[in-house]
């Protein structure tokens, strides 16, 4: 079983062609050894944002851009607002975005900690929260993009499967164990419709009852 998911997950990433400018940013971003979403991944999140009419997208974990190119792909009407500790690659980020010709204004990008920004951000506000920050700061995240999240909207969590140690209950370490309780707990909340992918890394999509 292990070997045939393997070739199935390969078959569905190779299935997925990506424009160059979006392998440019990936492949800076293996650069500054960010780990970005997949290219099957991204055609998720391109579907997804345009399916629901996306206008209003934010974003934690701009890198240096993939997620992000693949959002605002959804709709010329999608703005996104995205967040990020690292600067640098934030700026590799907007130049990507401008080369993608993303008009400007577009994409708000916003230097900073997540557990800072988020809570500067309206309620009742967006239609997809992105989460793609820290494992660890996931669950004041999440808490924040409920809240954020308009009636419908749909909060995203990427590398929900953390490449095989989500799954694994020996895999102990800090930031497994904090994903693998909050995708438990998001799950078997009775305010929540919630479905875990296996695309890529893992994607667990939740949307409010
Ligand atoms: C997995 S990478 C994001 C990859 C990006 N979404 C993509 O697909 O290309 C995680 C990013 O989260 C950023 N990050 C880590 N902790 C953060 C925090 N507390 N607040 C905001 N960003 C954070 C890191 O700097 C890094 O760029």
């Amino acid at each position: 079983m292990a070997g045939e998911q393997t070739q199935s997950w390969a078959y569905a990433e190779d299935m997925c062609e990506e424009d160059s400018v979006t392998a440019h940013a990936r492949d800076e971003a293996r650069e500054y050894d960010i780990a970005s979403i997949s290219a099957a991944t991204g055609s998720f999140l391109s579907l997804i944002g345009a399916a629901t009419k996306a206008r209003s997208v934010v974003e934690v974990g701009t890198g240096t851009g993939v997620s992000g190119l693949y959002l605002l792909r959804a709709s010329s009407d999608l703005m996104l607002t995205t967040i990020d500790v690292e600067s640098e690659a934030q700026h590799s980020a907007k130049a990507y975005f401008t080369k993608a010709g993303v008009r400007p204004g577009r994409a708000r990008i916003i230097n900073g900690k997540s557990a800072d920004i988020l809570p500067r951000l309206a309620d009742n506000s967006y239609d997809i929260v992105f989460l793609d920050g820290d494992p660890l700061e996931m669950s004041g995240d999440v808490n924040e993009a409920l809240r954020m999240l308009r009636p419908g909207g749909v909060l995203i969590i990427a590398h929900a499967l953390m490449h095989g140690r989500v799954a694994d209950p020996a895999r102990r370490e800090d930031e497994v164990v904090a994903i693998r309780d909050l995708g438990r707990e998001l799950m078997e909340s009775a305010d929540l419709r919630t479905s875990l992918i296996p695309v890529g890394d893992g994607l667990l999509l939740a949307s409010l009852r």
